[in-house]
């Protein structure tokens, strides 16, 4: 069991889920998180990470380290989505492994299960069928990710879990307008557009695919509530149960900005899968449950980006 002595590690503790988990465990009186930048700790490189976890022999290990982005980033970049994913994930659980840690936590997407399966998504889907084209590159890491903690799980009897949740969004999301998920960069448009007089607002694809989005401190109580329980199977979505179009999506964006231009929706830009809604009654049946509606998820998020100007300045993958 976890106590608040427990050495965590956090990979990708800057990141957008990573820093909301840190935030989370701070909160609850955990005092003894790890955290690495890339710059300090590649996790690409195998022998540097098998050192840093004999060193650091944390309690558990939480992996929110990833090479992460939206549908144009996946499309674009199959290569380090595939190898960068597989590299980062392979090294931190085997080493996990060898070095006798005893709880893994590995967190994965929504988009593991194939592009028409049966809706809202079962855990038990997975492998079913074939996947969306724009991202089964990052799928399948992620994927290799889930049974890579299964088939420890089951030959060793160790507490390695896999969370999958559904699109996030939330403070340090990525704001930058090509490598960026859907919500943050409707955000950063909305109110570029809105300073600029009301210009016109271009969004992708037809509007028409549907998405479900959890607020990223609902996942961070996911996270938590998977560190301090023995979850008992290998695999759990994490999703609020409900979806909305993409235009509904910019429609409510739009509304909280105060924006009052036009939207142009740009067809020569992918829609991806039509439906991706899980189903997270599993993990709701044990205890966990999110806060956020969209609405007051959107306003959070919309708050920090205006007072965080310079931060979604980042430059592009
Ligand atoms: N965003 C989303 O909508 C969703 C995200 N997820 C999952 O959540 C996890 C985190 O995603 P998110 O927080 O959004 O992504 P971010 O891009 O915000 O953060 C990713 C983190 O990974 C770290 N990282 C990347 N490459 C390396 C590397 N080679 N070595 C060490 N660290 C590295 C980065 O560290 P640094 O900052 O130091 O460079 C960064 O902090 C991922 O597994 C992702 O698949 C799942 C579903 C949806
Ligand atoms: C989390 C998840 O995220 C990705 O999958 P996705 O859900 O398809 O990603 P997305 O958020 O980028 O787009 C959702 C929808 O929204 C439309 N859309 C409109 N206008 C903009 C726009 O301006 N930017 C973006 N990015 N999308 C837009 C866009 O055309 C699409 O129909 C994968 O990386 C996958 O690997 C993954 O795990």
């Amino acid at each position: 069991m976890t106590h608040p002595e427990s050495r965590i590690y956090i990979a990708g503790h800057r990141g957008m889920v990573g820093s909301a988990i840190w935030r989370a465990l701070t909160a609850k009186g955990y005092t003894n998180l790890i955290g690495k930048t890339s710059k300090e700790l590649d996790l690409r490189n195998q022998q540097a990470v098998i050192d840093f976890i004999d060193t650091e022999q944390p309690d558990v290990i939480i992996d929110a380290a990833a090479r992460v982005g939206g549908i144009l980033a996946n499309n674009e970049n199959p290569y380090p989505f595939l190898m960068e994913n597989l590299q980062i994930q392979n090294n931190l659980i085997d080493a996990a492994h060898k070095a006798e840690i005893s709880k893994f936590i590995f967190l994965g997407s929504s988009c593991i299960y194939p592009k028409f399966a049966p809706q809202p998504l079962k855990e038990e889907y997975l492998l079913t069928d074939s996947l969306e084209p724009t991202n089964e590159w990052y799928a399948i890491a992620k994927i290799a990710g889930v049974k890579a903690c299964e088939a420890i799980r089951k030959q060793y009897g160790k507490d390695f879990v896999s969370l999958m949740p559904t699109n996030l969004y939330g403070p340090h999301d990525n704001f930058d307008l090509k490598s960026s998920h859907v919500l943050p960069a409707m955000l950063r448009k909305f109110h570029e557009a809105k300073a600029n007089n009301n210009a016109p607002v271009s969004l992708w694809g037809s509007g028409t695919p549907m998405r479900e989005f959890l607020h990223v401190d609902d996942l961070a109580q996911a996270v938590l509530f998977a560190v301090e329980n023995v979850l008992p199977e290998h695999l759990y979505n994490v999703g609020t149960g409900t979806d909305v179009t993409i235009k509904e999506l910019a429609e409510t964006i739009q509304r909280i900005v105060g924006h009052q231009g036009e939207l142009v929706w740009d067809s020569s830009k992918p829609d991806g899968t039509p439906r991706k809604l899980m189903d997270s009654s599993k993990l709701q049946a044990l205890g966990w449950a999110p806060n956020y509606t969209l609405k007051q998820g959107v306003k959070d998020t919309y708050n920090w980006f205006k007072k965080n100007q310079d931060y979604y300045k980042k430059v592009s993958i």
